[in-house]
């Protein structure tokens, strides 16, 4: 007889083959999300959201999120964190609290950058990064406006080894013009040293020369799911919700959490 553990690998084997997931497999929060054959065997998987928790300290679980400035990127993150089990990590927002911090030796370099739209080494980053995520009680993250260049991909790459495991690239994809609408709107209230004209010019064209072939890497890698971020926000999200199930189903299961039955 098979032990469960091949019984799990078979089905997720079989999971994977399939073309016409359906998306509500993951609708019910408790208490059985999936259920499956494998040969005489009834297969039942009853993770849902707050067991993903459980699995610490195994390899962490990646999304990137990658896109143009104002795309929309930290709006829909925010919206989905929780429902999907992620924590949110901008890499944007840890610089700016870096530059705040009392202290920082990096608060001058990192300010120039964001000014600049230039892109902070990766050692900043990455560590800061690092830090949350082995301050988090989550074992998946959804981490926003990273990697943005060839530095930060490649430094991400050394440092994470064996550490994290990038599943996914949600990239958001939004004409230039809109987002920098967006962007000037927020800046009105966002008190955002970057949200003005100058540092929009430039922060599009890091954009385009710098973090678009990351893109197309992880696309090479068939790891992007793109999606048209030129709608409502809610029409966004909405979109999301299919592609974010089936990342669930494939990488988030932990083994301990499927229940199987002898049929
Ligand atoms: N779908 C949308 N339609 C209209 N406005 C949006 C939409 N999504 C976000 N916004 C607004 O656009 C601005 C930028 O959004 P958000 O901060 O989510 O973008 P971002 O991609 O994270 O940007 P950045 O990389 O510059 O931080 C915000 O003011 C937000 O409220
Ligand atoms: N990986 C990153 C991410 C961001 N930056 C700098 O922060 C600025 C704002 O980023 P948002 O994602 O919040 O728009 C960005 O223009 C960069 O200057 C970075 O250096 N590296």
């Amino acid at each position: 007889m098979q032990s469960p553990r091949l019984l799990y690998r078979s089905f997720q084997k079989s999971l994977s083959s399939s073309t016409t997931l359906p998306c509500n497999l993951f609708a019910k929060k408790k208490p059985i999300t999936l259920q499956g054959r494998v040969g005489n065997y009834l297969v039942r998987d009853v993770s849902v959201t707050g067991t993903m928790t459980e699995n610490k300290k195994s390899l962490y679980n990646v999304v990137f999120v990658l896109g143009g400035p104002g795309a929309g990127k930290g709006t829909q993150c925010e919206k989905i964190q929780e429902t999907f089990g992620f924590q949110h990590l901008s890499a944007g927002e840890l610089l700016r609290q870096e530059r705040q911090a009392p202290g920082s030796q990096y608060g001058e370099e990192i300010e120039g950058h964001l000014k600049n739209g230039s892109i902070v080494p990766v050692a900043i980053t990455c560590s800061l990064l690092r830090r949350e995520m082995d301050n988090s009680p989550k074992n998946n993250f959804l981490i926003d406006g990273f990697p943005r260049n060839k530095d930060n991909l490649d430094g991400w790459n050394i440092a994470m080894e064996g550490v994290a495991k990038v599943r996914a690239v949600l990239f958001f994809n939004c004409p230039d013009d809109v987002c920098v609408d967006r962007c000037m709107n927020r800046g009105l209230t966002s008190g955002r040293t970057d949200d003005n004209a100058e540092s929009l010019k430039k922060r599009i064209e890091t954009y385009r020369n710098s973090t678009m072939p990351i893109i197309e890497h992880y696309r090479a890698l068939n790891l992007v799911t793109e999606v048209d971020g030129n709608r409502s926000p809610e029409q966004v999200r909405l979109s999301l919700t299919c592609p974010l199930r089936n990342f669930q189903q494939f990488f988030f299961l932990p083994e301990q959490a499927m229940c199987i039955t002898e049929r």
